[in-house]
């Protein structure tokens, strides 16, 4: 991989993040056309059913893409779907060589778009900025390996491990940057994920209160569906929101809610794994879950949750009751803890973030299989 390569491809990457969001249930892709060493086209895809990357890269080069290099982010697709293979546009187009990030793990394609290329003779390059390729799609690769969507656990506690004082008390935890990080967070994921008891003691918002920026769909999990007539999460003008509760419950304020705009679906059993069935149906690729200790436990222990970010405040609150970021998980001795993997941290204003995975193999050990 020379440095040339390395920049078009980060290129790339700076493109399909534009569409950071707003592509499920497909992945970001980015696409550059390079002719004499001049950019000559770029484009990036926008969302599901509109054209793929690489043809607004090509449509932008025009005639100038014959005898070019493009370089794609993710492997050109060989099938038709919503839209017809890249494969044979880049052929009709007349590149000579297509550079890729990293092989689509799509069952349709999964390496069918190289050889079909090569087939033509076209010079294919695979494996240029592989792993921040692979890091921009982790939610589009878990959902298609796992058919679930990518589980992010977010939480903000005190340097004691406490996310409320003993009486629940919790704005704010974290300063402004470390809560302005968390609405852009927001922004790139397709759903976040509270109990009843967080929309009763904290009253969220849950949008990413960016004037420009898109909302997720906001989800409460609730058996009981006791919860206030008025709260912030039943104002649909802001951002959609979806009850989910088990059959039967509360009658009266199931009719309150969708008078008011709210979607409310009666689950046969309301389980952190379930929901993860039910959004992935939807086409979710990323789901935020910003519960409380007893749902971010019971989330882990179903595999619903792959990757962790805590913000920790400098700040120390005590009190025996006050409630920590996970729940009861059964853990009896410390060697049952689970360690986190290719963890990272920095720190953002007076707080810091730390990020990491939950070790591989849980979805197996849950029964959910791989294809
Ligand atoms: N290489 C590439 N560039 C893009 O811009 C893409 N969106 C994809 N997506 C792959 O094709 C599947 C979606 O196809 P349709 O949009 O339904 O036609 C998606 O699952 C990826 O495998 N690839
Ligand atoms: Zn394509």
């Amino acid at each position: 991989m020379n440095d040339f390569d390395s920049s078009m491809m980060r290129r790339c990457l700076d493109l399909a993040r534009k569409a950071l969001g707003k592509t499920a249930p497909n992945p970001m892709v980015g696409a550059v056309v390079v002719q004499n060493g001049q950019i000559v086209g770029q484009g990036y895809h926008p969302g599901a059913g509109q054209p793929h990357a690489e043809v607004f890269a090509l449509r932008e080069a025009e005639h100038l893409a014959r005898g070019a290099t493009i370089y794609v982010s993710l492997e050109p697709c060989n099938h038709y779907g919503r839209t017809p293979p890249c494969t044979e546009a880049l052929i009709a187009a007349g590149v000579a060589k297509v550079v890729v990030g990293m092989v689509d793990p799509n069952p349709l394609v999964s390496g069918t778009g190289i050889d079909r290329l090569r087939e033509a003779g076209i010079e294919v390059v695979v494996g240029v900025e592989e792993e921040a390729c692979r890091q921009l799609n982790e939610a589009f690769v878990h959902r298609i390996l796992y058919k679930r969507p990518f589980g992010i656990l977010k939480y903000a506690m005190t340097l004691d491990g406490k996310i409320a004082t003993t009486r629940g008390h919790s704005s704010w935890i974290t300063d402004l940057a470390a809560r302005g990080v968390v609405h852009q967070l927001r922004a790139a994921c397709d759903a976040v994920i509270v109990g009843g008891n967080t929309v009763r003691l904290d009253n969220p918002h849950l949008t990413s209160h960016q004037v420009e920026a898109r909302n997720p769909l906001r989800v409460v999990m609730t058996r009981s569906l006791e919860l206030p007539d008025n709260a912030y999460l039943w104002e649909t003008e802001a951002a959609a929101t979806l009850v989910l509760t088990q059959v039967g419950a509360n009658p009266d304020l199931q009719k309150l809610l969708l008078r008011k705009g709210v979607n409310v679906v009666e689950l046969d059993s309301l389980t952190p794994a379930r929901v993860m069935s039910y959004l992935y149906d939807l086409g979710f690729l990323s789901v935020l879950w910003e519960c409380g200790g007893v749902l971010a436990a019971s989330a882990i222990a179903e595999a619903a949750v792959q990757k962790v970010m805590a913000f920790i405040a400098p700040k120390i609150i005590g009190g025996d009751g006050a409630p920590s970021p996970v729940g009861d998980l059964g853990f009896q001795k410390m060697t049952e803890a689970l360690t986190l993997e290719r963890v990272s941290w920095r720190t953002i204003g007076p707080d810091c973030l730390m990020e990491g995975y939950l070790p591989l193999g849980r979805q197996e050990a849950k029964g959910i299989l791989i294809n």
